[in-house]
């Protein structure tokens, strides 16, 4: 099936301008049939809508409801909400026809006071799927904390499963359902079109779910040590992320047609650093990419300001000892001394306390693979939304 978005925006209307107005709001909707007031015409134009919609009608009179929501099925409605309180043969019906089309069946209970025990939800749910729902909607008023806790419960039991709260209280549990596997939550046009008490406006449901992942229009960047696999790291990552690898020193040596040590040797390391801001503050526009960053790259507080706000800043961490061993050989300006560890030494002891502050997620190399790097990376970045 399609993948669907997260947010049903449930169209209040009531008439053909205001549900009009709100449908551009979202990608897919509910069309509540029973709310509004319609022309023949107008009914079919917004059945034929584009998006993705549930058609739903709680009209008492199960003749007319079925004449609506057939017409949705012919005219492209994805999913069908029949209440669980319907007649057999209503229900019946509807699965039959809506499985000749590409629609499924949301067979949905709605408890307007209270919260039943979790057992007699969990048989309303049995009843639902054995009527042959594809999607099993339970929707009760929460009148106290636990009634959130019974609901959420329930996804850890029950597939295709749509349980939320109504009401106050209950509003956290619309939010709280799509991190427990929910496929969708409902959600208003605005504070004053909602269809149901507690739901979120749109804008508001999305606001806080960005906010919760707010890191995520973030490009990647890795500090840490030289020689803890900064490069070799990055740019696995971002082969199997298919993403934009960028190391800020070999774009340094790319714009300025000079090796890193030749710079350091004939401008000095301040010029260097400032070159490496620049290119810092240039390359974290990039949203989808990982940026390789060089080791000094925290002694400047203007790019661990950068780090911090505007990467998802990961530490790649392990002793100085295992960083000099990756890079014998390679040539680092800084450890052109008598004696390199000892050198290596006292500069991770200055900038380890950087690394820390600036980082958001740290992982310990050493032992690993780059591939189990690489997964675990992408454990700590993915967000379920
Ligand atoms: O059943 C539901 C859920 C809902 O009742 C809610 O609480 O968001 C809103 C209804 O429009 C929809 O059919
Ligand atoms: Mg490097």
């Amino acid at each position: 099936m399609k993948k669907l978005s997260k947010y049903c925006l449930s169209i209040s209307g009531p008439d053909f301008e205001q549900c009009s107005q709100q449908l551009q709001l979202s990608e897919f909707v509910e069309l509540r049939l029973d709310l509004y007031s319609l022309s023949e015409e107008e009914l079919v134009s917004l059945l034929k809508t584009p998006k993705d919609y549930i058609a739903t009608c709680r009209i008492e009179d199960e003749k007319t409801s079925i004449t609506l929501l057939k017409k949705a099925i012919e005219l492209g409605a994805n999913f069908i909400d029949v209440d669980i309180r319907r007649t057999e043969s209503f229900i019946n019906e509807l699965r039959e026809y809506s499985s000749r089309y590409d629609c499924k069946l949301i067979i949905s209970y709605h408890n307007y006071k209270t919260t039943p025990a979790k057992e007699e939800l969990l048989s309303i749910y049995d009843r639902g799927i054995s009527f042959g729902a594809d999607i099993m909607k339970l929707a009760t008023f929460v009148n106290s904390e636990s009634d959130n806790s019974i609901l959420l419960g329930l996804y850890s039991i029950c597939d295709n499963l749509v349980a939320f709260g109504m009401g106050e209280l209950g509003k956290i549990s619309r939010l709280a359902s799509l991190y427990c596997g929910a496929q969708f939550t409902y959600v208003s046009a605005s504070s004053t079109s909602t269809t149901a008490s507690g739901q979120y406006s749109y804008s508001e449901m999305k606001n806080i779910i960005s906010a919760i992942n707010q890191e995520q229009d973030k490009p990647i960047s890795l500090i840490g040590f030289m020689g803890v696999g900064k490069t070799t790291v990055g740019d696995a990552f971002a082969k199997q992320s298919k993403i934009k690898f960028i190391d800020i020193d070999q774009e340094i040596e790319k714009q300025t047609s000079q090796s890193i040590s030749s710079i350091f040797e004939t401008k000095g390391e301040d010029y260097f650093r400032s070159l490496e801001s620049k290119t810092l503050q240039d390359v974290t526009t990039n949203p989808s990419s990982v940026i390789s960053c060089g080791g000094g790259v925290i002694t400047r507080e203007e790019n661990r300001i950068i780090l911090q706000e505007k990467t998802i800043c990961i530490w790649l961490k392990a002793d100085v000892e295992y960083c000099l061993n990756q890079i014998e050989g390679n040539n680092r300006p800084l450890l052109e001394v008598n004696d390199p560890l000892k050198k290596a030494q006292d500069l991770y002891k200055s900038r380890e306390a950087f690394y820390k502050e600036v980082s958001h997620i740290v992982i310990n190399v050493k032992g690993k693979s780059i591939a189990q790097i690489c997964k675990i990376i992408n454990e700590k970045i993915n967000k379920p939304l």
